[in-house]
This record gives structure tokens, C-alpha cells and sequence, in this order.
């Protein structure tokens, strides 16, 4: 697994504006190559750099398939639903069919709504474990990735491609995640972290060497890459800043 690929930027606009670039090259290889484009969007942070950044790409929206990193289970129009955050600042702003956007059914239980999600994988990923082309990750202040958080018994599961959780440390409690399976059979992992709130974190996940290794410090794709775009403030704590 190649080392992470570290670059430092000014401010958040520009972490904002090379993640929209990295991403629209990246499906614009994959639309030309494979004449498809498969990515997971995160919430929080990155769903507000995506939805800045990505309607004015100029990209065949009809190739991309859009599925979630982790996503809440709660009902579309409640403000912590991550589909509805990029159905209202994103999807509808872009020339995207419904039908290649594939959200949670909130209707059934977490568990329900966990194998349902599976079985959305399954129609885009026919030949068994996902292989996405990226995958737009964030960073919590704890380590966690998607919804997996540190400690938590997902982080050793080692069979299903995505899977509920009823016990999120980080409210809402209920949501459904991709697993370590599927994160690290990605093509490309890349996590854009701000703020130096996120330092110590970043730090640790990036530097550390830890026989337990936080979420975000586990997302090593065995034939991908990973890429983390940060902020001044968010590096502010690396002790080999990189500068590309
Ligand atoms: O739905 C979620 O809660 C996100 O997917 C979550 O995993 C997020 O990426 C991290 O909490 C970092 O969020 P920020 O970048 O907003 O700190």
C-alpha cells in the first residue's frame, strides 16, 4: 500500500477547489476509459466542498453513480440527511438522472435499510466487492471515517460491504456505512480535512504509528490510492509537512 499522498494548501476554498478538480478528472478518466464513474460522497464538510465546487464541472453527469460514504437513517427532510443536503445543493443543479443517485431507504429499519443498500451496490457492482473509483471521505476529530468509529466492532468486519449502525458516538445514532471491504478495494480514497481543530487528529492519523490504528489511519486501499488535501490549519501539527 503506497503511503499516503499529502497536500498542504493555503486556505479551505483552495482544499475546496482541488478535491471538485481531482474528482471531475478522476470521472472523467473512468467515463472515457470504462464509460462509467462510480464515487461515495461523505457529509459534513465535504458535501458542503462538493456542492461548491461541483456544478459547475463540465463532466458527462449521465456516466457518474453516486452512492454514500455512511448516511444517516433518518427521513429525507430531516436536516441531517446527507442525500438531501446534496439533492438540494448539487443533484439539482446538474443535468444528474435520479436513477444513478442511490440514497438509503429510510422507510425500513437500519438493518433493512443496510442489506437494501447492499443490494443498490450489487446493480452497479455486478462482479462482487465494489471497486470505487473514489471515494470522497472526511475526518472527524475522534478518527472516525464514514460511520465507522474507533473502538466500534465494524471496524473488524470483514464480510459485508456496508453495514448498519445503531450506536454512532456522533449523532444521529442510526446510520448505515460502507465498511473496510469495500473503502480499501477503492481505486482512490482521498479525505480533505480543515481547520486546526482537525491538527492533533490529522497529526496522529497521518504520523503516528499505533498498533491500533484510528478509522481514518486504516483506509489503505490494497491496489488504490489515498490523497488528503489540507488546509494550513489542519497541518499545522505535522511534524514532515509535505509540500507537493
Ligand atoms: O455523515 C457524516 O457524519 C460524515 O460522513 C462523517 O464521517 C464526516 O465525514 C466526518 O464526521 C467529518 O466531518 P467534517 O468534515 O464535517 O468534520
Amino acid at each position: 500500500m503506497a503511503s499516503p499522498l499529502v497536500e498542504i494548501l493555503d486556505t479551505e476554498e483552495v482544499v475546496s477547489g482541488k478535491l471538485c478538480e481531482l474528482v471531475v478528472s478522476k470521472a472523467n478518466s473512468a467515463i472515457k476509459n470504462r464509460g462509467i464513474f462510480t464515487v461515495g460522497f461523505s457529509g459534513g464538510s465535504a458535501a458542503k466542498f462538493l456542492c461548491d465546487g461541483l456544478p459547475k464541472a463540465c463532466t458527462d453527469w449521465s456516466k457518474w453513480r453516486i452512492f454514500f460514504c455512511d448516511e444517516r437513517h433518518v427521513p429525507y427532510d430531516d436536516p441531517e440527511c446527507t442525500y438531501s443536503i446534496y439533492k438540494s445543493n448539487l443533484f439539482t443543479k446538474v443535468p444528474l438522472s435520479e436513477e444513478h443517485v442511490f440514497p438509503l431507504n429510510p422507510d425500513l429499519s437500519v438493518e433493512d435499510a443496510a442489506e437494501d443498500y447492499v443490494r443498490k451496490l450489487g446493480t452497479v457492482f455486478t462482479d462482487g466487492l465494489p471497486r470505487f473509483d473514489v471515494l470522497v471521505l472526511g475526518m472527524g476529530p475522534d478518527g472516525h471515517t464514514c460511520s465507522l468509529f474507533p473502538g466500534h466492532p465494524l471496524l473488524k468486519e470483514t464480510k459485508k460491504i456496508a453495514a448498519a449502525i445503531s450506536d454512532s458516538p456522533k449523532p444521529p445514532p442510526k446510520r448505515v456505512t460502507l465498511t473496510f471491504p469495500t473503502i480499501n478495494n477503492a481505486a482512490c480514497a482521498v479525505f480533505a480535512s480543515c481547520g486546526s481543530s482537525k491538527a492533533d487528529i490529522v497529526q496522529q492519523v497521518l504520523e503516528d504509528k499505533s498498533d491500533n490504528p484510528l478509522p481514518a489511519a486504516r483506509v489503505q486501499p490494497t491496489d488504490g490510492e489515498v490523497i488528503w488535501f489540507l488546509d494550513k490549519g489542519a497541518a499545522s501539527k505535522l511534524k514532515q509537512a509535505s509540500q507537493l
